[in-house]
């Protein structure tokens, strides 16, 4: 951990801060906790997988699940293999992706993460994180589930980007020329949330934005300031979250955005958030919003055709729990105070029973509409 000394020993003149620490660079980490070729393949055909249903080539249904945020990597881990034992027996309908996000953005403040502070009591070990992470998605891999992650800090990218098979860009950064610059130079599809308010067009300009080539100031694998040029990302989608308008999972939410991706010659296929503003933040209303969008992909009708993937948060233990952070630029003494084993300390989240019967609704959900020919339906990708 970062102590004191260490801080006040950094350089002060890095822009606008107090305190400047020096982390590992990203080739640094990466060289410390490498990718093995073997999980590095099973990355890479995951991201094929996801692209494959994204474009409706495979026509199972993508489920990203897994807790609001990794707080705790036991019971991360602990998770993980439940999931993956559900992957795999549902792998003929459903292709199951779990959530792994270390970096949350706030409305206001509030704890950031696990990259941004790993040991959660506002000590904020950024190199304990970014190892932490690093090793997670290590372990997740070996266990053959693709990953999904949440890109917030453009620089963060660069020490896990090479493990992940699906990226987000969360509803109050979708605006961002940073978080569009980022994904146009992604290796991996990436979903752009709607707005808080609810506005479908930021995304859709955001996913015009991610498509094109882009030159922009970044970060290289040594850490140097660098000029990046990337070609841009032809797999970028939309994420319907809901917002402060109110739910848009509704039929006529998703076939009038689809109708829209269209028209603006985008993938008019998306993703559902199910939690978010589609749930108001309770997980029992998420668990019902997903079994209603397993119910309409079984009776078809408006929209059904459009929906690709729907995203869950779900975790161990049912709800959330309060972590009391210190205050602001106070160093904390003790680490946070005994938490619920499994238990969310961001948005609430289902419980795994929860999960594996929504799990099941949808595998019945994308078995109907597909006519229940799994074998036929797959040959696209061998
Ligand atoms: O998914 C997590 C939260 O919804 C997001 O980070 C915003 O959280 P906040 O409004 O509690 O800050
Ligand atoms: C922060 C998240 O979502 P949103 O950007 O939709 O609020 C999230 O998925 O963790």
């Amino acid at each position: 951990m970062t102590t004191t000394t260490e801080l006040a020993a950094g350089n002060p003149h890095a822009a606008g801060a107090d305190h400047c620490v020096p982390l590992p660079s990203p080739a640094e980490l990466r060289a410390e906790l490498p990718l093995p070729a073997r999980l590095a393949a099973a990355v890479e055909r995951g991201r094929d997988e996801i692209r494959a249903v994204l474009n409706g080539v495979d026509d199972r249904l993508l489920v990203i699940a897994g807790p609001c945020s990794i707080h705790d990597p036991e019971a991360g881990l602990d998770y993980a293999r439940r999931l993956a034992a559900a992957a795999r027996q549902h792998s003929s309908d459903l292709l199951v992706v779990m959530r792994t996000y270390f970096e949350k953005p706030r409305t206001t403040v509030g704890w950031k993460g696990l990259i941004n502070d790993p040991h959660l009591d506002g000590s904020h070990d950024i190199a304990a994180g970014l190892r932490t992470a690093r090793r997670f998605l290590l372990d997740v891999a070996d266990l053959g589930l693709p990953v999904a992650t949440e890109f917030l800090e453009p620089v963060s990218t660069l020490y896990l980007s090479d493990l992940v098979g699906w990226g987000a860009i969360g509803a109050r950064t979708t605006e961002s020329q940073i978080h569009r610059q980022l994904v146009s130079g992604l290796p991996m599809p990436a979903g752009f949330k709607n707005g808080t308010d609810g506005g479908l067009q930021v995304a859709l300009d955001a996913c015009t934005a991610a498509a094109a080539a882009q030159t922009f100031l970044g970060m290289d694998q040594q850490g140097r300031a660098s000029l990046l040029a990337t070609a841009g990302n032809p797999d970028t989608h939309l994420i319907l979250r809901g917002g402060s308008a109110g739910p848009n999972y509704d039929p006529e939410h998703i076939a009038a955005a689809s109708a829209r991706l269209a028209a603006a010659g985008l993938n008019p296929r998306l993703i559902v958030d199910a939690s978010h503003g589609n749930s108001g933040k309770s997980h029992h209303r998420q668990a019902e919003v997903a079994v209603e969008l397993a119910a309409r992909l079984e009776a078809g009708g408006p929209g059904a055709e459009a929906i690709s993937g729907v995203m869950l948060e779900s975790f161990l233990m049912p709800g959330a729990q309060k972590l009391e952070l210190p205050a602001a630029g106070v160093r904390a003494d003790q680490p946070a105070p005994g938490l619920v084993y499994g238990q969310s300390v961001t948005d609430a989240c289902m419980d795994w029973e929860m999960t594996a019967g929504v799990l099941e609704q949808l595998a019945r959900g994308a078995r109907t509409r597909s006519g229940g020919h799994p074998l036929v339906r797959r040959t696209a990708l061998g």
